[in-house]
């Protein structure tokens, strides 16, 4: 039978790289309002696929389409108000505001909407107590939990993640994983890059895997954590010691 339903992000035939070299070649996937998860090992591509589907790479060919508007080849800032936003790896937040003005500052552009300042202190109640702090004086986590609560007041369908799990403690990565459910049952998708399976597994059932810029294969979550053989062949995850459940 033929699909009728369009999937939220429809992506074929991506390439994209730097100067004269091809990074990207050929990934085409799609996804509907749910979590899927990037994993794959350094190196492989996966910050250049979230870089080229906000614009911050421009592809070289191939379609990227978010509810049936195509996106690929417009400006990062067309890409966000088209409603796909960005939790960069790092972070890149200011280290002189506050938490409370990084929020505002993009508040003021979103009136009436589901995502406003006061809804990420709900999904975020550490935040709520570390309003006037800067961005300085942040934990790690706190830092992620701003990055992320920033690009949900773009109240965009589609939230890009790379590593948000980065560094943090295992009690961070769990309200993260918790925040990645939310959002899905708010209808808002998640696409995230992981370098951690563990956390990985947790936040999306789906598991596509980069090798060298292509999408090679795609597991579930279980598929992979039973697998010992497909995270050392993918993931570079030692034999002696296979992520388990
Ligand atoms: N700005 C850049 N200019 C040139 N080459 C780059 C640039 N950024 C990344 N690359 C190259 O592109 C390839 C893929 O890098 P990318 O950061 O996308 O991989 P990754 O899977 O996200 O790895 P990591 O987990 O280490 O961030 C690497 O060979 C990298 O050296």
């Amino acid at each position: 039978m033929r699909e009728t339903r369009e999937p939220l992000l429809d992506v074929r035939g991506l390439c994209a790289g730097y100067g004269a070299s091809m990074v990207l070649e050929d990934v085409t996937f799609s996804m509907g309002v749910e979590a899927v998860a990037v994993v794959g090992r350094n190196g492989m591509g996966k910050t250049t696929l979230c870089d080229a589907l906000v614009g911050f790479v421009p592809p070289r060919s191939g379609r990227v389409s978010l509810r049936g508007e195509r996106l690929d080849g417009r400006a990062p800032e067309r890409i966000a108000r088209a409603g796909i936003s960005y939790v960069p790896q790092g972070r890149r937040l200011f280290p002189s505001l506050t938490v409370d003005e990084h929020l505002s500052m993009l508040a003021r552009r979103t009136r009436n909407k589901r995502w406003t300042p006061q809804a990420v202190y709900e999904l975020f109640p550490r935040l709520a107590e570390r309003k006037k702090h800067g961005g300085a004086a942040l934990s790690g986590g706190e830092q992620q939990m701003l990055a992320v609560g920033r690009a949900l007041l773009l109240n965009g369908h589609l939230v890009v993640m790379d590593e948000p799990s980065e560094g943090l403690a295992p009690t961070v990565v769990d309200v993260l994983v918790d925040a990645v459910h939310r959002l899905v049952d708010e209808g808002v998708a998640v696409l995230v890059v992981e370098q951690n399976l563990r956390a990985a597994v947790r936040m999306a059932r789906r598991q596509l895997v980069m090798v060298s810029g292509r999408l090679e294969a795609e597991f579930t979550g279980d598929e992979l954590l039973a697998r010992p053989d497909l995270q050392h062949r993918y993931l570079g995850v030692g034999t002696e010691e296979p992520v388990g459940r």
